[in-house]
């Protein structure tokens, strides 16, 4: 998958992931009434206009990008019916020819992690049939349990030829709060980042390591620094946009190919028809507001890289 990804970067020319974090309140009013004239307002209602206002967006970006990262826990938050919604989100992109990173940050005892692999990135039998039940191309991973809750994904990985994005460094304001910690004046998220390079290199693609990183692009001078240190691992930074990261913040993340980063936008994107900036494709138009904020954020992230390039 990591193969997939790389290829699919390439392609479009955009190191980008558009993250489908669909609240509520992002969902334009005449797309929840829609739903809602259908099912009532219920968690049924909810769900569909989640994966109505999803259809939206990626029909209107999809060509443009090469994955999206649809963020679990704004669909679990309806129930059954918000899980339904994650998972007819999963299929579509992928038919649409997207990489699904399942933002799922998962990590538990052994037996537990195995659990969340094979509903997630593999497969469960029962009886004799075998099932792929979410089925996403990519996960995240929260290694802070330590490898015995990380190599469970990595096996399934291996397997189904998939691939993880394991948390190192964090975008939120209190990340440092532990991952800054210093043990032996060195500190904790460099740590993981070894650790990461290390279950990566048993792990490799064409080019780059289908166990990829987690690094926010609101630390770029930790991301220069974790760039060095995980050489083949694919970085995806999320923070751009609505957290405060602008292009010119992630020049580090990336290596001397172009390649190497990923980057999330997820509000800046999805909700990009709330911004005075796109206000004149209006509410209906939602989805052109969308495109045009791919766009711009391409651009920005391109200009970033030439510029950096010639310096
Ligand atoms: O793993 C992630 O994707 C993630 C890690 C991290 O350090 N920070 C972070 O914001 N994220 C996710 O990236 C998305 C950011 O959303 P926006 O701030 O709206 O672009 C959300 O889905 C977060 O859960």
């Amino acid at each position: 998958m990591i193969n997939k990804l790389v290829e699919n970067i390439k392609k479009t020319g955009a190191p980008i992931v558009v993250g489908l974090d669909p609240m509520l309140n992002y969902i334009p009013k005449h797309v929840q009434e829609k739903a809602f004239a259908e099912y009532g307002e219920t968690l049924e209602g909810a769900a569909e206009a989640i994966w109505q206002f999803n259809k939206e967006i990626v029909d209107k970006t999809y060509d443009l990008i090469p994955a999206v990262k649809p963020q679990i826990a704004m669909y679990e938050q309806f129930g059954i019916p918000g899980l339904t919604a994650f998972k007819k989100t999963v299929d579509y992109c992928k038919e649409k020819g997207l990489v699904v990173i399942g933002d799922i940050k998962r990590g538990d005892i052994g037996s537990t992690s195995a659990a969340y692999a094979a509903g997630h990135l593999g497969r469960v039998q029962v009886g004799s049939k075998s099932y792929v039940p979410f089925d996403e191309d990519f996960a995240t991973v929260n290694p802070y349990l330590g490898s015995d809750g990380v190599n469970p994904f990595i096996d399934v990985c291996k397997e189904e030829k998939k691939g993880l994005f394991i948390l190192v460094k964090t975008s939120n304001p209190s990340s440092g709060e532990f991952q800054d910690q210093l043990i032996d004046g060195r500190p904790l998220y460099e740590l993981v980042g070894e650790k990461v390079a290390a279950w990566g290199a048993d792990c490799m693609g064409d080019e780059y390591s289908y166990i990829g990183a987690v690094v926010g692009a609101t630390y770029p001078e930790m991301g220069k620094a974790l760039r060095k240190i995980m050489p083949k691992t694919y970085i995806l930074v999320p923070g751009y946009g609505a957290q405060g990261g602008k292009g010119k913040d992630l020049v580090h993340f990336f290596n001397e190919d172009g390649l190497g980063a990923i980057v999330n936008s997820s509000r800046g994107i999805i909700a990009a028809y709330k911004q005075e900036k796109y206000a004149k494709y209006g509410e209906e138009a939602f989805g052109d507001a969308s495109r045009a904020a791919v766009e711009d954020m391409v651009a920005d992230i391109e200009g970033a890289l030439n510029g950096s390039r010639k310096e």
